[in-house]
């Protein structure tokens, strides 16, 4: 992975170099309070000893009872569902699709299911505590579809739960192979995990190289923002909302890193968001958001850091020659000459307009490219939470919202509930 501030310095919010330098002993402080957490395996900290304590061989035992499927389904939400969907995107299926539950809106669900070949997919139901209700809600619809089909569900189910909790009751009950969520590892920072990697086990992708990429980025982590990549990252985003970068906009010129852009949000949000402060992350795609949001990057409030992701490596897919004077520029070029241009311009047309930018770059979008790319996101994240002192790992402010719904459903006595009913009304219409 290579990161490169240099747009994100003198513009506007103004950060300057020697900034920097001073921020840099801050950095070797929280560097020394990483490695030690690290040391400990404390909460959140062992998240970034995943290359070395995950599992690849109990990963691959465990998908390797499914005889070749024709599609994989994760239910799962939230950190259960966004690493699985992001390595799937940016990986590719090789044959195998991958399907994602972390909604429960029935009107998709009931799609999804009469779309699957139920006989021949896979469900990865994971969930850490095994208590998420759209989680469990969905998993129990989708085992009733099965059974309804005829199909035995118990043989078409892996389950990635914590060590109990009613996923765990569920796998003991009808012996479904089971993969244990790492401890200490929150949901958003889980992709290197039993928790996404058995669908890219199951779609036959590398997981040593993604852990290979993720090691790297880790040998990388040092007490100078200037001679880490995901620190320099985590810093600079870090100084730039101090000085009014409220918003960071991820912005990756590659259909197959959408997804990460969302993975990325969860991360950086259910993170950072703490005590008042934090960073927005705002999702975008190029070149398509060119069309769209840039106007507001651009000449909109000075609040915003925005983040260019690409490969250097991509496919090109030639543009045919044509008789049209008008298109003879794009004739003979490549689609993949054509968005690295588009790249380039929207970080030039940033920078000249003061928008303060940091380009990231892989070397190519496989294995190791995305192991580096997600371990880099995740260090630079815990890197700013040491910085601003937060308590990156915990997310206390989701669980009101879940003990109201909870009690809606008669799932308890919440007094979260209560308040819904006191909302404030002014209907127009
Ligand atoms: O894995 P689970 O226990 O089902 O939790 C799934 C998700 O929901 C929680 O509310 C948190 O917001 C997420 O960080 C977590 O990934």
């Amino acid at each position: 992975m290579y990161v490169d501030i240099g747009n994100a310095l003198d513009a506007e919010p103004r950060l300057t170099r020697a900034t920097l330098e001073r921020l840099d002993e801050r950095v070797a402080d929280a560097h020394d309070r990483i490695e030690r957490g690290r040391a400990d395996a404390a909460h959140g900290y062992a998240a970034l000893n995943l290359p070395d304590t995950a599992d690849p061989d109990a990963v691959r035992a465990a998908v390797d009872r499914f005889d070749d499927p024709a599609a994989v389904l994760t239910v799962g939400i939230g950190g259960s569902a966004l690493g699985a969907a992001t390595l799937a995107e940016a990986l590719g299926g090789d044959g195998l699709d991958h399907y994602v539950l972390d909604n429960v809106d029935p009107a998709h669900v009931d799609a999804l299911l009469d779309s699957l070949p139920l006989g021949d997919t896979v469900v990865h139901v994971v969930s850490r505590s095994g208590t998420t209700a759209e989680t469990l809600a969905n998993f129990l619809i989708v085992r009733e579809a099965m059974d309804r089909a005829g199909v035995d569900w118990t043989r078409r189910t892996l389950v990635t739960t914590g060590a109990d909790g009613n996923l765990r009751e569920l796998a003991a009950r009808h012996d479904l192979p089971a993969l244990d969520v790492p401890a200490g590892v929150p949901g958003r920072f889980s992709a290197l995990s039993t928790v996404a990697l058995p669908v890219a086990a199951l779609a036959g992708h590398d997981v040593d190289a993604l852990l290979d990429g993720a090691r790297a980025e880790a040998d990388r982590l040092a007490g100078s923002l200037f001679d880490s990549p995901a620190y320099a990252y985590g810093a600079v985003c870090y100084a730039l909302e101090r000085r009014g970068a409220a918003i960071n906009a991820m912005v990756p010129y590659a259909e197959s890193l959408e997804y990460f852009a969302e993975w990325f949000a969860q991360l950086w949000a259910e993170s950072l968001g703490k005590d008042a402060v934090g960073q927005t992350p705002a999702r975008a795609l190029g070149a398509t958001d060119q069309h769209s949001q840039l106007q507001l990057y651009r000449a909109g409030p000075r609040d915003k850091l925005v983040t260019l992701v690409r490969p250097r490596e991509r496919p090109r897919i030639p543009i045919p020659e044509t008789d049209l004077d008008g298109l003879a520029y794009l004739g003979g070029g490549s689609l993949g000459d054509l968005l690295d241009a588009e790249f380039r311009a929207t970080e030039a047309s940033l920078a000249a307009a003061n928008c303060p930018n940091v380009r990231i770059e892989l070397d190519r979008i496989d294995e190791r490219g995305v192991g580096e790319l997600l371990y880099g996101m995740e260090a630079a994240c815990v890197l700013y939470g040491e910085l601003a002192g937060v308590e990156t790992f915990t997310q206390p402010a989701v669980e009101w919202g879940k003990r109201a719904a909870r009690g809606l459903l008669g799932g308890g006595d919440f007094e979260e509930a209560d308040a819904v009913g006191e909302k404030r009304r002014l209907v127009v219409d």
